[in-house]
């Protein structure tokens, strides 16, 4: 499936991501921070809401628990009381005590039989209009008098029930309490009347205070079992009657009881400096609301906030665990979505170093990432394609410049040749030879006052050429002429320059010259040479030659060709096949 090109290996350049000095974050833990933060925000924001939401609901329930503690506890006393109350209005109105007479042993047997039936009943006795006890359980109390007595003096008038007092004439008469605290009642009273109205007596009766008391314990033992909610019963006016203890504290001047800015016992409240949950019921009777007895119900906070502490607890608990399992979650993510990228990415890398197209491996899981594989490996193979293409390309523009270059030099030479050179013969034109001389004049300027040497003009024509062409044919002359070049060449030095000068005329500029002798010399052995040479079909000629040395005088080319040509004049005149020197400033 993968093209495995074969590639000349270069040296890497380094990667961006290797690149010193640029040590971004990964995507992994990029990913793994957003995933595993956003959902520790949310689960922190969710859970302290819910969390927030549950306690506090908790917290309601718990109040509204202790609140209907009390007002069982206090529902369940009235009923009880009514019920004791209207026992009393029933006995007072009984035909045996209305029509009978009340000191009769029929009263004294009913009184010991509902006393048998209700134990909380400490005593039960009928007195007389004047207060004197006619008859009484057990016979307590017979012929004392009690008209000081509150339940008396009040049940002359109606039916009574009283608060709770300690027992005065009977403590004496009915066993001491386990605990050792005094004995208490509660009265319960109504007059003895006749059909007509008239006061007959008054029955009572004392109830045990410890009936009262157990009573709201029962309610609260019974209402929330352990969940150490006790009872309080405070009179109208806010006294403590009951428990005991914090009766006697209260007593002994202790600030047991909170004082309420409504006056109310409700919410959380400081009893006797421990924080509690707390609410109060007022006792509802319906006959006599005199008593206006309340019970308060209470639960300490530690307690009643137990169920909110150990749902704090457990949400903690829950949140550390899905904390901890999002953040793995995040963590597997993160390596899920990075590992293919950095796969990608080491895989991209090769391309670079390699300089092939490795295999890119599928992507089956995620559909963009496969897209992203196929596209890097198709964009690898069309980068090192084009690369190879660009190579080659180079390649032959390199060339093509090379071939162009050396083209271009041949021309020039070409071009150059043509411009210096004689087209017949070869040797340097006269423009040529021109620029030679302006040379050399400059470099004797400068030097030759040092060395002394200065250069020399040698014109060599041929003699009698004209009667060559005429005889052999112009094209013989040119061949003359050419053959004639050749030797004047190879009669100078590499640094003299042989020039033709025109027509059948040449020049030799003879550079660095000790003195006129030496040119001299240089035009002889030019002389015999072309003395000595045969021509073919034309077979002997000869050549004059003029011979001049530049001056320091001369400031152009002129003068200097001027004496040369009049010494070739000179050379002619005198019979030609002859060398004439013409020193600078001769006649
Ligand atoms: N074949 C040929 N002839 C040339 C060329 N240039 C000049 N000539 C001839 O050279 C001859 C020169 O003749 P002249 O100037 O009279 O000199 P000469 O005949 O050499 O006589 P002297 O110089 O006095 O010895 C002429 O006939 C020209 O036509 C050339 O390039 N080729």
């Amino acid at each position: 499936m993968i093209d495995t090109q074969d590639a000349s290996p270069t040296s890497p350049s380094p990667s961006p991501a290797s690149a010193p000095g640029r040590r971004l974050p990964t995507l992994r833990s990029q990913l793994s921070l957003w995933v595993g933060g956003l959902s520790l925000a949310v689960l922190t924001l969710v859970g302290g809401y819910l969390g927030k939401l549950a306690t506090d609901e908790l917290f309601t329930a718990q109040q509204a628990a202790v609140r209907a503690t009390a007002q069982a506890a206090a529902e369940l006393l009235a009923t009880q009381l009514r019920d004791r109350e209207r026992q009393i209005e029933l006995l007072s109105v009984a035909p045996h005590l209305v029509n009978g007479r009340l000191d009769s042993q029929e009263v004294r047997d009913s009184l010991d039989r509902r006393q048998a039936l209700h134990d909380e009943f400490a005593w039960l006795g009928v007195v007389a209009p004047d207060g004197t006890v006619l008859q009484a359980t057990g016979g307590m109390l017979t012929g004392r008098s009690v008209a000081q007595r509150d339940w008396f003096i009040a049940a002359r008038e109606r039916v009574f029930v009283g608060d709770v007092h300690e027992a005065k004439l009977l403590a004496t008469m009915l066993p001491a309490l386990p605990n050792g605290e005094p004995t208490r009642f509660i009265d319960f009273a109504a007059p003895i009347r006749d059909s007509d109205g008239r006061l007959l007596g008054v029955v009572g009766a004392h109830a045990h205070w410890r009936w009262v008391t157990g009573l709201v314990d029962g309610v609260v033992r019974r209402q929330l079992p352990g969940s150490g909610i006790d009872a309080l019963i405070l009179d109208r006016q806010g006294r403590l009657l009951y428990p005991e203890a914090l009766k006697a504290a209260q007593a002994s001047g202790a600030a047991v009881l909170p004082k309420p800015e409504n006056g109310r016992f409700d919410g959380e409240l400081v009893f006797d400096g421990k924080p509690y949950l707390a609410s109060e019921a007022t006792l509802q009777l319906r006959t006599n609301a005199e008593l206006g007895w309340r019970i308060v119900a209470r639960q300490p906070m530690e307690q009643a906030m137990r169920p909110v502490s150990a749902l704090r607890r457990e949400l903690v608990l829950l949140g550390v665990l899905a904390a901890t399992a999002l953040a793995l979650t995040a963590l597997l993510l993160a390596r899920r979505f990075s590992r293919p990228v950095e796969q990608l990415a080491r895989i991209a890398a090769r391309v670079e170093t390699e300089r092939r197209v490795p295999d890119f491996p599928e992507q089956p899981g995620v559909r963009e990432l496969d897209g992203l594989s196929r596209a890097m490996q198709s964009m690898a193979r069309s980068l090192l394609q084009t690369e190879k293409d660009l190579q080659a390309a180079n390649a032959t523009l390199e060339t093509q410049v090379q071939q162009r270059t050396a083209e271009l030099q041949a021309a020039n030479a070409k071009l150059e040749h043509l411009a210096t050179r004689d087209p017949l013969t070869g040797l340097h034109n006269r423009r040529s030879l021109d620029a030679r001389l302006a040379e050399a004049q400059a470099l004797d300027r400068r030097y030759g006052r040092q060395n002394g040497r200065v250069h020399g003009l040698l014109l060599v024509d041929v003699d009698h050429f004209k009667r060559i062409n005429d005889s052999f044919g112009h094209p013989t002359g040119d061949a003359v002429l050419r053959q004639l070049a050749e030797l004047l060449q190879s009669c100078v030095r590499v640094t003299d320059v042989a020039a033709r000068f025109g027509g059948e005329e040449f020049a030799v500029l003879l550079p660095e010259l000790a003195g006129p002798l030496e040119a001299v010399m240089a035009a002889e052995k030019i002389r015999t040479a072309v003395e000595a040479a045969t021509f073919p079909q034309v077979g002997k000629i000869t050549v004059s030659v003029g011979v001049s040395l530049a001056s320091p005088d001369d400031l152009e080319l002129a003068p200097l060709i001027a004496r040369s040509d009049a010494a070739l004049y000179v050379a002619k005149r005198g019979g030609r096949n002859a060398v004439v020197l013409k020193e600078a400033g001769a006649a």
